[in-house]
């Protein structure tokens, strides 16, 4: 167990009578990673993320935040340099979003003054004195991130923080992470938008039915998956006549489909990582014929449900 590290967890169970919500996690993350947490509905994702808070005890396992017991005594002061954005925040219609944000620095003991720039962080400067029942449902998920930032955390966990987000607004969200990133924040993360986790985490676990079944960056995850790329010939001439060749059926375990758009006829194989510089060096045999080639590396989402049923398991 790296104590070290932000978080490090080792043999974490928890179990809510016959409901084993979380079993037997083993987790490092180190300090500046921005980390994603992935998993069917019921995964055990949350109660993961509360446990690591102390907001719910596990029952077996130790968890070390900041190399510091989350059972032990001094916890209570680590726990200031936390940032937790939950899944669904509870916020008060009759409030504005400042006196929102001052609620909360209240409760945590952050300075007040840091309110209105947090506000102008998330976007939210000029509406900070407008009643939360007129903000939108991604006004409301900003303010939920602005109240994660108060106290300057050391570590955010931060629960589907792309709910409701607009296109730009997820942009400018990454874009604060990895400004915090360049700070030394770690974050945590969870989404179920995994196109949207694919370029923007350092790392990755996989949960299923309460165990991480995956961990690594998206990269390792592919390999270790052997999950196939897939490769697009775009030809000069009816990709069909080639298909009913034998030219890539000395390639094993490759899939071919044909497309064809207008004038323009592609092949597209679905090819295993092994195979790929075979196909390549084919590839530069059709000379002319070739038009263009485009390699597509799998997806976060062919990952997670190359991993079999078990990813897909509701609770
Ligand atoms: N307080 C609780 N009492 C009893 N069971 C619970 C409690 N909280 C969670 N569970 C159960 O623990 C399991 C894991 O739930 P959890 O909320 O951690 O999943 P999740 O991965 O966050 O799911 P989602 O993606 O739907 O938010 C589920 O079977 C859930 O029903």
């Amino acid at each position: 167990m790296d104590a070290n590290a932000a978080i490090a967890l080792r043999g974490v169970s928890k179990q809510y009578g016959a409901v084993h919500a979380v079993t037997e996690v083993d987790l490092c993350v180190q300090r500046g990673e921005i980390f994603g947490l992935i998993g069917h509905n019921g995964a055990g994702k949350s109660t993961l993320f509360k446990m690591m808070l102390g907001l719910v005890a596990p029952s077996s396992g130790e968890i070390l935040i900041d190399g510091k017991s989350i059972s032990g005594r001094d916890f209570r002061a680590t726990r200031r340099s936390l940032g937790y954005l939950p899944e669904n925040v509870v916020l008060y219609d009759n409030l504005s979003g400042l006196e929102t944000l001052q609620f909360f620095a209240r409760l945590k003991g952050a300075p007040l003054n840091q309110c209105q720039p947090t506000l102008e962080r998330v976007g939210l400067g000029s509406a900070g004195q407008r009643p939360l029942r007129e903000y939108s449902k991604g006004m409301r998920q900003r303010l939920g991130f602005a109240q994660a930032l108060l106290g300057s955390p050391r570590v955010l966990f931060l629960d589907e923080p792309s709910n409701g987000l607009d296109p730009q607004a997820i942009r400018d969200f990454y874009a604060t992470l990895n400004e915090l990133r360049n700070t030394g924040v770690t974050v945590l993360i969870t989404s179920h938008i995994l196109a949207e986790l694919q370029e923007r985490v350092d790392r990755l676990a996989i949960m299923s039915a309460g165990r991480i079944q995956a961990l690594g960056t998206v990269q390792a995850l592919r390999e270790q998956q052997q999950a196939p790329l897939h490769i697009e010939l775009v030809l000069a001439s009816e990709a069909d006549a080639l298909v009913a060749s034998p030219f890539f059926s000395g390639v094993p375990g490759l899939g071919v489909q044909t497309t064809a758009q207008g004038t323009t006829h592609s092949l597209v194989l679905t090819c295993p990582r092994a195979s790929k510089m075979a196909v390549l060096g084919l590839a530069a045999q059709l000379g002319s014929r070739l038009l263009d080639l485009k390699i597509q590396e799998p997806s976060l989402e062919d990952v997670f449900f190359g991993l079999g049923d078990a990813s897909r398991r509701a609770a």
